[in-house]
Parts: structure tokens; sequence; C-alpha cells
């Protein structure tokens, strides 16, 4: 009896989930079919942010949205689209959506947008559309209300928000809320629309991004012969944004490659690394890239990346002539690379092409960096008797070293470096191997404080001296070295350094130093943003004119 009710018992279940299967199966392709306007969609690859208005608050920032966008051409490919015109069931088709939706009427929602509305709630609320339809699709909300509304501030974009979620869409970036009586709107609205750049660039788009250049103003997205393989940040080219490199130093983004030599052991012992760093160990052989290979390899690939930017809207003739003669490599000797015996003849070599070098590197090995020659930048720990620039670059992640003060002081201390260079981290999103949030992203005041913090500590050997908010980026430098008659002159004299290195003789930093510029001492109005460079804007109103302004303007 027992066993013969358990079995009508598992029929019944078994009958139960099968019908549930099939009428989900059902409802998600009658879903489908059901939605003759996806394939009307004309461009189902540009992504949308729609916009929920009533009196144009909401449109006007949608379109400043849509405006910070395109000076990120490059990484994105958006539409505007008045929600009212929209078809619900073509969300399905879309992979990135953002919303700037306005909350009306004790937490409704503009008239126009309650059909929207309704298939949004019905489809979450219809167990039987599944939690995955919209799998496929990232979105981000920002809403716009009036915090005098109590309870209902800002309800639309919260139930949005939570509706996208309940059909599988993912969420970039925590939903934005602006009060429009608060006065700030507009500052929340660019911080957030900000965040959402970087967390949209650091997510990559499609990209394999394996650094970012040392902010040069490219992705490296791999590695081949010793040469990484890059790719550009367009904006650099069409001088948007530029990057924190011009502000401080004078450095061309378009004009700098990159070079990794590469070492192996010949006789591919795992221990080689630990035998090499003992001099003892003379006998060991390494199998290394020749020099010139590199340098010729860095021409080759950097001119080839210059060359695929032509015809790109709005990247200038200009640049991409300049971009074929390089005047600067960053030569990346991090772990073992630095153990590359031919540094000074690859260094030699560049330099006799008139191409400055930028070493980055760590600080294992004092002994290697002690040998080098004079190049225009190092970047190391411990370099305090090189007569060449030295520079730290620390990395800020909020909630992890911002509150270090003490210990980074201490740290300056032992290196003296000229300069220190004190950068937000670049969201990349969250991974097995990263567990960093948007959390962890400080502001650029954030950065501010805590460079300002350390000048502080450093009882004036270190003055705030540029900035660059774009890319929330500051640097510090000797006053009594870089700062001469109240000016400072955190530049190279590019010419000037080529010329004491054909000399042949003895020189040091302050014979190579040339004035900064206004625009990028720290506290200037234009936030590091060289105001000579050009801002590339797109129309779209008809014909999708493509336009350049001149920034300021
Ligand atoms: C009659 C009225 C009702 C409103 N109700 C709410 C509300 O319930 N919650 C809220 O956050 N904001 C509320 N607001 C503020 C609006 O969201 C705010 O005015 C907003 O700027 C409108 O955006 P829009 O111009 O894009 O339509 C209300 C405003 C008005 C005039």
């Amino acid at each position: 009896m027992t066993s013969i009710s358990s079995s009508i018992i598992k029929t019944t279940l078994l009958t139960l989930l099968s019908f549930t299967s099939l009428y989900c199966f059902y409802k998600s392709h009658h879903l489908k079919k059901k939605s003759p306007s996806i394939s009307q969609n004309p461009n189902p690859k540009t992504n949308k942010i729609f916009y929920i208005s009533q009196t144009g608050t909401s449109k006007t920032l949608a379109n400043r949205l849509l405006e910070l966008f395109n000076l990120n051409a490059n990484h994105f490919n958006f539409d505007i689209v008045d929600i009212k015109d929209y078809e619900p069931e073509d969300l399905l088709k879309e992979t990135l959506v953002l919303f700037v939706v306005s909350t009306w009427d004790d937490g409704m929602c503009p008239q126009t947008c309650r059909f929207f509305e309704n298939w949004l709630n019905e489809s979450a609320e219809d167990f039987r559309v599944g939690s995955l339809i919209l799998s496929q699709c990232r979105f981000g909300v920002f809403g716009v209300g009036s915090k005098g509304y109590g309870e209902s501030y800002n309800a639309v974009g919260k139930e949005f928000a939570k509706r996208l979620r309940a059909l599988g869409a993912r969420e970039i970036l925590g939903l934005g809320e602006g009060d429009v009586d608060s006065g700030d709107l507009e500052q929340v609205f660019e911080v957030w629309s900000e965040k959402l750049v970087r967390v949209l660039k650091g997510g990559g788009e499609g990209n394999e991004v394996v650094g970012d250049g040392g902010g040069l103003g490219y992705k490296i997205i791999g590695s081949h012969s010793g040469v990484k393989i890059c790719r550009w940040t367009k904006s650099q080219l069409r001088g948007r944004g530029g990057c924190y490199k011009h502000s401080f130093y004078g450095i061309e983004s378009h004009r700098c490659m990159e070079a990794t030599p590469s070492l192996a052991c010949a006789n591919k012992c795992v221990f080689c690394w630990r035998h090499h760093t003992n001099p003892v160990a003379k006998s060991w052989q390494w199998k290394m890239d020749d020099p010139l290979e590199i340098v010729n390899a860095a021409i080759d690939q950097h001119t080839k990346m210059i060359k695929q930017m032509k015809g790109v809207p709005g990247v200038k003739a200009e640049s991409l002539l300049e971009g074929m003669s390089p005047r600067h490599c960053a030569l990346s000797l991090v772990g073992e690379p630095i153990m590359y015996p031919e540094i000074n003849t690859l260094v030699d070599e560049l330099h006799s092409r008139r191409i400055s070098t930028f070493l980055v590197t760590n600080a294992q090995f004092p002994e290697k960096i002690r040998m080098l020659k004079p190049i225009t930048q190092d970047s190391l720990k411990a370099l305090q008797e090189k007569d060449q620039r030295t520079v730290y670059r620390l990395t800020l992640v909020k909630g992890w070293n911002t509150e270090d003060v003490d210990a980074y002081a201490n740290l300056f201390d032992i290196g003296k470096p000229d300069f220190i260079e004190i950068k937000g981290v670049t969201y990349c999103g969250s991974s097995a191997t990263s567990k960093l949030t948007m959390e962890n992203v400080p502001w650029h005041s954030d950065v501010k404080s805590f460079s300002e913090a350390i000048a502080t500590k450093s009882n004036g050997v270190y003055e705030v001296a540029c900035e660059h908010v774009h890319s929330c980026c500051v640097l510090l430098a000797k006053s009594d070295k870089f700062k001469v008659d109240g000016q400072w002159h955190t530049w190279i004299d590019y010419e000037k350094f080529h010329n004491l290195v054909a000399s042949g003789k003895p020189f040091n930093s302050k014979d190579y130093m040339a004035a900064t510029p206004s625009w990028a001492v720290y506290g200037a109005e234009e936030g590091g943003f060289d105001p000579e460079q050009l801002r590339y804007k797109k129309e779209r109103h008809h014909h999708k004119k493509e336009t350049v302004d001149r920034v300021g303007e």
C-alpha cells in the first residue's frame, strides 16, 4: 500500500515537473516567437540608454551619458531611446542596457512608461518566464526623484533594478540615485556615469586585457617575442582625456611603445631563477632575445598598431603621422627580465634612435639597477643613488591600503624617489583571482586626500605637484629639486636628454627638466587635461555626422 501510494506520488510529481518544464519551454519559445519586433530591431548589437522622463530631467541626463560614451566611442556603441518608443520584448536581444528613470505620483513611473513597466512586472512575476530570459543582458539604473517624497523616493529606479535582476540580467553598477531637490543631482550623476564608464572599460568589452599599459594609453592584450601586444585606446590618438603621463611628464602616448625582454634558462631548469640570482652560479646559460630584435619588433608592433587606426573616426592624421615615429619606450623589467644581461645595449640602441626609455621594475635587485645606463626615468624602490629621475607608482585600493599613510611614508623614505604617482585602482571586474568590487575603487577626492596626507607627512620634502582627474591620479614631487622659483618642472626636455646622453658626460635629472604647463599643475581647473587637445564629438541627430570640437569652447 505504502509503495503504491509512493509510486503515485512519484508519478504525480514527475508529471507535474514535466508539465512545468514543457510549459516553461513553451512560454519562452512563445515569447520569442511572439516578438516580431526582435527581428525588426534595426541594430540589435547597439547598446541602449533608455530614459523615462516627464519634464525632461532624466532625458537631459541620459543625453549627457550618451555624450560621455561618445567620448569613449572606441569602447562603446550606444543609442538613446525613449522607453515609450521601445518594444519591451526586444530586451531579450539586448546585451547592455542603461536606464535613467524618474519617479512620479507616489512611486509610479510617468504615464508614457506604463506599458514597459507592466511588461517588466508581469514577466518578473510570472514564474513560467523563468529567471534567465535576460541572462545575456547587463544593465545599470540611475533613478531621478526627490527625497521629499519619503518612502517613494526613486521607487521606479529601485523597482526596475529589482525586476531586471529577477529576470536574470546582471547589474554592472549599483543603483544610482539623484535627488532633484538636493542641488547636487548633476554631480551625483556625473560620478555614477564616470564609474560606469570605468566599470565597462575595465570589463574589457570583449578584449582580453592583460594589463593597462602602465597608464600609457593602451591596453596590453598579449605578448610575443619580448614585445607586448597592445590595443590603443583610441582616445589617445584623438587626444581626448589624454593620459596622465602626458600631464605629468610630457610623454606623448601615441608615440610610446613598450618592450619586455624575455629571458629563459637554456637548460629549462625550474630552479634557474634562484640559481641565477646567485652570482656564484655563473655557468648557467640564459636563452634571451637579441636586443636589436627587441627594438625592431617593438617599433614594428607599434607602427602596425598606428596603421590600424587609419580611418577610425576622430583619429587625427597628424597623430597618425607622429605615431609612426615613436619617441618613448617603456621597458618592462618586472620579475625575471630584470636579469636581462643586455639591457644596456638595448637602452643604447633605443637612445641612438632618440627614443627615450622608461624603466618599469621592482626593487628586488638593486645591483642590477645600479649598473643601468642613464634612462629618462627609473621606477624602482631603492634608487637613492641614481642620477636620473626615479618614481614610485602606488595604486590605491579603498579599504586595503588607503589608511596606510605612515607605512607608505616610511617606504618612500627608503627609496627617496623624485616622484610618487598615486593612482586609484582600475576596476577590471571581479574574478577568481580578484575580489575587488567597485567599492574598492577610490574617487579622485580620495586619491587627493591620501596624496595630501603623504605630502604633509614628508615635512615638505614632497608636495602635490600635478593631477590628472580623468585617471584619478596625483603626482607628488620633491619640491627642492623640481620646484624652481615657485614653478613646477616635472616635465622632461627630451631633446636635451638625448643631447646629454650623446655627450657622454655625466648628468643628472635637473639637467633635463622642463616647466610643467599650468593646466597640469595640482589644483588647476583643467584637472590635468591639456586644453590644446581636441575633443572628439559624434553627432547622432539625423545623419550621424561626425565633428571635432575644441574642448572648452
Ligand atoms: C507631482 C509630483 C510627484 C512626484 N512624486 C515623486 C515620488 O513619488 N518619488 C520621487 O522620488 N520623486 C517624485 N517626484 C519628483 C520627480 O521625480 C522629479 O521632479 C524629477 O525631476 C522628474 O523627472 P523627469 O523630469 O525626468 O520626469 C515627484 C514630482 C512631482 C511634481
